[in-house]
């Protein structure tokens, strides 16, 4: 564990995603080499990055990538730049990945990628050589039939660009399509920076209409205000839902009259913190009556949604008692815990769960392999309406298979997405043993 990071316990983070898996075999039929090939994952690296700093001192930070299930297809998964990130978040990260695509029918395995950094502590250049580092670390196991990272926490864009460049200059080529999220310039996809966001909305909307709900009737607490938190919140807004609380790893604010994310997004990106920032210029407020709340207050806050877009473990059995939300949104991957998720469904608040709601992000980073294999380049509204098209027709058959067989959103989603993969691992045939 590197010098600073944060005493964060994710022992029981990969017990917990299992306890998911076993509930699919305890109900389904799913064949014997399928159960045991999906109880760890099938490749787990662990590297040393060593950086130099700006002062001339060397840093070393551990980091990982893990290839959990590649039957459906080369993995596919983020890079996460975290101080608590250690080899089991990202191996339970890399199982959750291969379930998403499988959700949604991607011709992708999981794998996710993690390095043990404080990036807010680093400066611009030693971020960039920490970036190009990790690439030169997992380059043998990836490329664009192996294993495809893309953003996560802390990582964008402009940090897709350098590691694409650094991966460029090891195979001595352009090869665009081993990493996606990168900048448009550099081969990225139109519509990909908001796409986990898009998604979300788009998964709530798909509920909300079943339900009968309008957004104008709506309220919603936004845990996170980052890529995804952001996007969405952005999006949501535009299309009439109320957003009454975001929250950072900072601190979080509260508007009962709603606030508006485009101008709070500016005023982060001056202060990088939500709290204490003012929210008029000109005389004119973007929030009118906004206060500064806990966190903790804002998870408990009596909204009709609450969105989760920060981390995993967020509801936990500690607090899943002062829930008051009418429904959970899960755009972060992981954010309630099995013991969590078993209280909310005996208390019938339903959870859109991550390996559904959170799908976007991979969807277009799927479009953007695509078309970096091809060539080809699709406008914003081609991507999302096609988005939009996928999400319509995986989310209806996982909500429909809910209702069918009387079980919660998350089972529902969890039985779909493993017989895909357990049907490919039985198709790929018996010679599983070795090479
Ligand atoms: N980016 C993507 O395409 C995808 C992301 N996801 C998942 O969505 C989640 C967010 O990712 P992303 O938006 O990319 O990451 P970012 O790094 O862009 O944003 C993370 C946000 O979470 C905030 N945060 C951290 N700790 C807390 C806390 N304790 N309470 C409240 N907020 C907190 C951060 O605060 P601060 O701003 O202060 O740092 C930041 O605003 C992750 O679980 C990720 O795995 C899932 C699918 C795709
Ligand atoms: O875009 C991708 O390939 C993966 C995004 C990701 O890490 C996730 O969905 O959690």
């Amino acid at each position: 564990m590197s010098q600073d990071a944060p005493q964060q316990d994710h022992t029981h983070l990969f017990d917990d995603a299992r306890s998911r898996l076993e509930e699919v075999f305890e109900a389904l039929e799913i064949a014997r080499d399928a159960r045991e090939r999906l109880m760890q994952p099938a490749l787990s690296l662990q590297i040393s990055v060593p950086v130099r700093m700006d002062d001339g001192s060397l840093k070393v930070f551990p980091g990982w990538r893990v290839q959990y299930d590649t039957s459906l297809g080369p993995a596919k998964g983020g890079i996460r730049f975290h101080p608590a990130v250690d080899q089991l978040e990202v191996t339970t990260l890399s199982f959750w990945m291969a379930v998403k695509c499988a959700v949604v029918n991607l011709p992708f395995g999981g794998g996710k990628g993690g390095v043990q950094v404080d990036p807010k502590q680093l400066s611009r250049l030693e971020l960039e050589r920490l970036a190009r580092g990790y690439i030169r670390g997992i380059a043998d196991v990836m490329g664009p039939n192996r294993d495809i990272p893309a953003p996560d926490v802390n990582t964008n864009a402009t940090v897709m660009g350098w590691m694409s460049d650094e991966y460029d200059h090891l195979v001595r080529g352009q090869t665009p399509a081993a990493i996606t999220g990168k900048p448009l310039t550099l081969g990225g996809s139109f519509g990909r920076v908001a796409a986990t966001g898009r998604g979300a909305l788009k998964v709530l909307d798909i509920w909300a209409k079943r339900e009968g709900r309008k957004p104008q009737d709506t309220t919603v607490a936004i845990q996170g205000f980052g890529n995804a938190a952001y996007h969405f919140a952005s999006l949501a807004h535009a299309q009439g839902y109320k957003i009454v609380a975001v929250s950072d790893s900072g601190g979080a604010i509260y508007s009962e009259e709603g606030l508006e994310p485009d101008p709070i997004k500016e005023e982060k990106t001056r202060h990088q913190q939500l709290k204490g920032m003012v929210y008029c210029d000109d005389s004119v407020c973007h929030a009118k009556g906004v206060e500064s709340i806990d966190q903790d207050e804002l998870l408990a806050l009596d909204v009709d949604v609450l969105a989760l877009a920060a981390l995993e473990n967020q509801i936990h059995e500690d607090n899943v008692d002062d829930i008051r939300a009418g429904l959970i949104l899960e755009i972060a991957n992981g954010p309630v815990t099995s013991a969590a998720d078993e209280a909310l469904e005996i208390r019938g608040i339903p959870v859109l769960p991550d390996v559904l709601a959170n799908t976007g992000g991979v969807i277009v980073s799927y479009y953007e392999w695509v078309q970096n294999r091809s060539g080809d380049r699709w406008t914003e509204e081609t991507i999302n309406q096609r988005l939009d098209a996928v999400l319509e027709r995986e989310a209806a058959t996982v909500l429909d298979r809910a209702e069918a067989e009387e079980i919660s959103y998350r089972k529902a989603a969890y039985r779909q997405g493993i017989e895909r993969i357990a049907e490919a691992i039985r198709e790929r045939g018996n010679n599983q043993d070795g090479e």
